[in-house]
């Protein structure tokens, strides 16, 4: 294999010197058998590596691998080096973490703005408006929420117009892949380690990545703060979930680094075994919950009936600390990063000047469609904008021609249709080769990624316990592809390599 490898290498070198913005050595070059065997010997060591690692899903090709753990596995979809980042983006993205943390707690306590801001999208939009109805409910019921606990990711792409790092959303609910995205850091080192000498890369220039470890963490030190020893953690999950392994990789640090109790719950389990003592506490199957945290619940598809609804006011109603809370979950909302982007509405929760100025120089362009200039020059220029609906966990976007479509058919309708869009630039990365692996398969594409970084932020009355960044989530999908997503099969999971 060396000598194989030391061939590749030379070609290499000679091709890096002419490629401009060569990429991480492209594992495959045009030339020449070699590097494809090499290749390929790095893609199986790689998915052997996932299997042993537990950087893995279930198989969508069995139907039990939703709901039966320990079948129908598959390695997650990878890249096999990472993706490159110039330091100072990473440094940026890093330092958001605690003011975006912060932030949500700001606006999550200002309810008459939540409301105010969502009003004419919920006019439109029924799941939105089921939301506000139980956030409205404990606004009247003046319920206060003492201990908070937040576990965001914010993802940016790296805008190679203006060559700056901009925000693509704040994710306050259910994100995912905090178990496994630091095994592919993992993963990524281990094999710069092993072949990275003849690739000339060096694994300390991937940084740490502990959001596992860091999320179970916060998770604990909430149970911790409620101080009620025999209550559990729940974590609300979906009936079918693909993605468990990620989720259970919290449970084994809860466990085994905290000595907590995780139960998994369905939204209409909850409602079936639920209910709330006088005194507040939420007991579920005769355990009382102190923790609730929403791995679902973040769109409709999680509301096929009202049950699952009266599960979430419960919960809500519930002393118990939610992550996030209905507050926390508004807070999340398209609708309200577009609000928060207008001139001078940070400042009504913010107070420090270049706090506030790092957070509005990684806002890409945010409109309503009551901006009817913008939503012309959308019609005119419809691949320079993203419409995005008030949803959640991939897949809901409009792109392109179907911008322009939709803004039409939109302005027609007329009314309040247009509430429950928003409009956002779009941002055009820079595509870079990588290779990919899925299901043991791997292929060469043009591929640009997209960077989250995790915060947790725990308070209990005015005590900031943690406020933190925890890691990050790189995902690299084929740069063809609008949408991306790991679950809806287009990205895959990356780690990146600071140049
Ligand atoms: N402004 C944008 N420019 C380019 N791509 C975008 C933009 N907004 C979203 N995307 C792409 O669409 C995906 C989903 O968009 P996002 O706003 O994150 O919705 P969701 O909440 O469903 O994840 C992103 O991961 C990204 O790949
Ligand atoms: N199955 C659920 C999925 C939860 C989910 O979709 N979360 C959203 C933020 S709300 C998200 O992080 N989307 C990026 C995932 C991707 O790229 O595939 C889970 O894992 O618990
Ligand atoms: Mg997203």
């Amino acid at each position: 294999l060396s000598f194989k490898f030391r061939i590749y290498h030379l070609k290499l070198r000679r091709n890096s010197s002419r490629a401009q913005h060569s990429p991480l050595p492209a594992m495959s070059t045009t030339e020449g058998k070699p590097d494809a065997d090499a290749v390929e010997e790095m893609a199986r060591e790689a998915a052997a590596w996932c299997a042993m690692h537990g950087l893995v899903v279930g198989d969508r090709a069995d139907p039990r691998s939703g709901t039966v753990p320990g079948v129908g596995l598959v390695h997650a979809p990878i890249s096999l080096l990472p993706s490159r980042l110039p330091e100072s983006f990473w440094s940026q993205a890093c330092e958001l973490a605690p003011l975006f943390n912060e932030l949500v707690d700001r606006v999550s306590l200002d309810g008459d703005f939540l409301q105010d801001s969502l009003s004419k999208t919920r006019q439109v939009d029924d799941f939105t408006s089921r939301l506000l109805d139980i956030h409205r409910k404990m606004m009247d019921a003046n319920k206060k929420e003492n201990i908070r606990l937040g576990l965001h990711r914010s993802d940016y792409m790296l805008d190679s117009e203006t060559n700056s790092l901009l925000q693509i959303e704040l994710n306050t609910i259910s994100v995912s892949f905090p178990g496994l995205c630091s095994i592919v850091t993992e993963l990524h080192r281990t094999l710069i380690n092993q072949y990275g000498n003849l690739l000339c890369l060096d694994a300390k220039r991937v940084p740490g990545n502990e959001a596992s470890r860091q999320f179970a963490k916060a998770l604990a030190k909430a149970w911790d703060e409620f101080n009620v020893d025999s209550a559990v953690v729940m974590m609300i999950v979906q009936p079918e979930e693909r993605n468990m392994y990620d989720q259970y990789w919290l449970v084994k640090y809860l466990r085994e680094s905290h000595g907590v109790t995780t139960i998994r719950k369905t939204l209409s389990e909850v409602e079936a075994e639920g209910r709330v003592l006088p005194d507040g506490t939420l007991v579920v199957n005769d355990r009382k919950v102190t923790v609730v945290y929403f791995r679902a619940g973040y769109t409709p598809n999680d509301y096929p009936s009202e049950a699952e609804w009266s599960a979430r006011l419960l919960m809500e109603q519930s002393s118990a600390v939610k992550c996030p809370s209905i507050s926390y979950h508004l807070v999340g909302t398209k609708k309200i990063q577009q609000e928060l982007a207008k001139p001078n509405v940070l400042e009504r929760f913010l107070e420090n000047k270049e706090e506030i100025a790092k957070l509005r120089q990684c806002f890409a362009g945010l409109w309503s469609l009551d901006d009817e200039e913008v939503v012309k020059s959308a019609i005119e220029n419809p691949d320079l904008f993203v419409l995005k609906p008030q949803r959640e966990g991939g897949g809901n976007n409009i792109y392109g021609l179907d911008v322009r479509e939709a803004l039409i058919r939109l302005k027609k309708e007329g009314g309040d249709a247009l509430s429950a869009y928003i409009l956002m630039q779009r941002i055009f990365p820079k595509a870079s080769l990588a290779s990919l692996v899925r299901g043991g398969v791997c292929h060469e594409a043009l591929t640009v990624s997209e960077l989250g970084i995790y915060g947790a932020y725990l308070r209990n009355k005015d005590k900031v316990i943690i406020n933190d960044k925890c890691g990050y989530l790189m995902r690299t999908k084929v740069s063809s592809s609008d949408e991306g997503g790991v679950a809806a099969g287009f990205a895959v999971l990356d780690s990146l390599y600071l140049t």
